[in-house]
């Protein structure tokens, strides 16, 4: 899995890897302006419009230069605005990559721009070697480029927000942020997201062995780290192997939220799925999932189950009684989710009875109701650590890139999803999904890892077709075509 590593630690890994493949840093840049530009081509911006490339004298500004050149190669009209009067101060690979601009491409100094000019922006000022207060000309700069009104893309990282931590001053404000070779952190963050835009992470060619002998507790989840997670079952394979899980879900009012995470389960591969509903409420589980089976009080031996689910759409009313039953009657990992969080952080008594390993899925407002107000990602996620080392409990902070903040510490950051998955029931599906996985063996991290990535996937693909119109149901209904597309049978 790819490490996310600080901005400070990218030059050590480029020297590494440049000595290692016997190349220059020159060629390092000249790929990640390649990459670039391979990506540029595939989004949808007008490509009559006039390109204006802000560079620095960093190498951030380097790889604007190339990108420069390169764009200009495959017929794009492009101007470069140099950000810097000092020509001694240019790194050696910006200066020989301005060196190497052809004499058609215009060059400019950032203080003759033209914010009502059309076109489109390439942000290659500041990338992660910005450190500090921005001083008072590159705030300028800064000013100059977000009072352009034109889509903007910033090269690494948009110039000014530095790559670990919180913005704390002016900033490129980003349509695109094309990042190279691991997303940098504060591009994760939520609070970004009006600065950053759209994040892509371009490849460079820096394998993820590369990364090993740096330090480092976060990790990024992609497409090829789902595969190797798998469990493999085969032909003999009988519905007992694939699991018999409890979901106590849905109330009054509230039945949707048992019907799709029983869905959901069904629908990620669980053998037997019992969903624990009131008597008077079988009626719409019966018929709406005729696969699952229901009780109506809780069943005397919970070791027959391979796993339980217990929160979505339960109310938190007289359920306190209910959780502490469950915890004391069973010992694998419990997926609690909504109002069984709710529960527990109005009665934090229980939470020394939860079995250990069990996962807990809260999104922001669930995650302050239970670990205490934060202020932003930094503070929520060292808080997130302290509660699942004194716990020996998993958290899964859900939003975009949802976060895995596992016992151990390490942090796994999701790439998959969309905002098209902002939906009611949209988490209903993912506990659903969570619980499937550990009923069919996986263990917690695996089944975070799976589920995570998975449910994230199924959004995108409901959400090609359905973009906002997307709903909690055609998250499910792309389940299986999820596993087709992973080539996992
Ligand atoms: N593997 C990868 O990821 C690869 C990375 N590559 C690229 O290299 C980039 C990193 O390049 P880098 O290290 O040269 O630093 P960079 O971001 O250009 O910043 C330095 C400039 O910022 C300025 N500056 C600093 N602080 C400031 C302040 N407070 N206020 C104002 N100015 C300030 C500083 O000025 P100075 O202080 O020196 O006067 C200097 O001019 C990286 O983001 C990516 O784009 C690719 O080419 C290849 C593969
Ligand atoms: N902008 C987004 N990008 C990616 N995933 C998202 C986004 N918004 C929501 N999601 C995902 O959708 C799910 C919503 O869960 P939750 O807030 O519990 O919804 P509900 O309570 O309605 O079921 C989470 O898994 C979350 O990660
Ligand atoms: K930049």
């Amino acid at each position: 899995m790819l490490k996310i590593l600080s901005g400070k630690q990218v030059k050590t890994l480029d020297a590494a890897h440049i000595e290692f493949n016997g190349i220059t840093s020159l060629d390092l840049m000249e790929k990640a302006a390649l990459a670039f530009v391979a990506w540029w081509k595939t989004i949808p911006l007008n490509d009559a419009l006039q390109i204006h490339i802000f560079c620095g004298a960093g190498n951030n500004g380097g790889d604007g230069f190339a990108i420069a050149r390169l764009l200009h190669q495959s017929g794009r009209v492009v101007a470069v605005f140099k950000c810097f009067d000092e020509l001694a101060k240019m790194s050696p690979e910006a200066f020989s990559n301005m060196e190497k601009l052809p004499s058609e491409i215009q060059q400019k100094v950032w203080s003759e721009f033209d914010p009502d000019s059309d076109g489109i922006l390439i942000d290659a000022f500041l990338g992660v070697g910005f450190s500090g207060r921005l001083r008072s000309e590159a705030v300028e700069v800064i000013q100059r480029i977000n009072s352009f009104a034109g889509k903007k893309v910033s090269v690494d990282i948009p110039s000014g927000l530095p790559s670990d931590e919180l913005l704390d001053g002016p900033c490129v404000e980003a349509d695109y942020t094309a990042t190279f070779a691991f997303p940098k952190l504060s591009l994760l963050f939520p609070e970004h997201s009006q600065v950053t835009g759209e994040m892509v992470l371009l490849d460079i060619g820096i394998g993820d062995e590369e990364y090993s002998r740096f330090s480092g507790s976060c990790f990024f989840l992609r497409e090829n780290d789902i595969a190797g997670v798998h469990r493999k079952f085969h032909r003999f394979s009988h519905k007992g192997d694939f699991g018999k899980i409890l979901i106590v879900a849905g109330s009054k009012g509230k039945m949707g939220a048992a019907i799709l995470s029983c869905t959901a389960a069904l629908r990620t591969g669980s053998g037997l799925v019992t969903s624990l509903v009131a008597e008077e409420e079988r009626q719409i589980v019966q018929i709406s999932v005729p696969e699952a089976m229901v009780t109506f009080s809780l069943p005397q031996d919970l070791s027959k189950f391979d796993a339980i689910a217990i929160g979505p759409g339960i109310g938190v009313g007289r359920n306190a009684e209910l959780l502490a039953t469950i915890f004391k009657n069973y010992t694998n990992p419990i997926v609690l989710d909504a109002d069984a969080i709710t529960i527990l952080s109005q009665n934090p008594e229980l939470l020394a009875l939860v079995p250990k390993g069990s996962i807990l899925t809260p999104h922001l407002t669930e995650f302050d109701r239970i670990l205490g107000k934060t202020e932003n990602h930094q503070d929520r996620l060292a808080k997130a650590s302290e509660f699942c080392q004194k716990w020996n409990l998993n958290l899964l902070i859900k939003g975009a890139n949802s976060v895995i903040c596992l016992a151990d510490g390490r942090h796994i950051f999701n790439s998959s999803g969309t905002q098209f998955m902002a939906t009611g029931g949209a988490g209903d599906v993912l506990t659903g999904m969570l619980t499937s996985f550990l009923g069919q063996g996986y263990s917690e991290e695996r089944a975070m890892i799976c589920g995570v990535f998975q449910h994230g996937l199924a959004g995108e693909i409901a959400g090609r077709k359905k973009r906002r119109g997307t709903i909690a149901s055609d998250i499910i209904e792309a389940i299986p075509d999820t596993f087709v597309e992973l080539g996992i049978s």
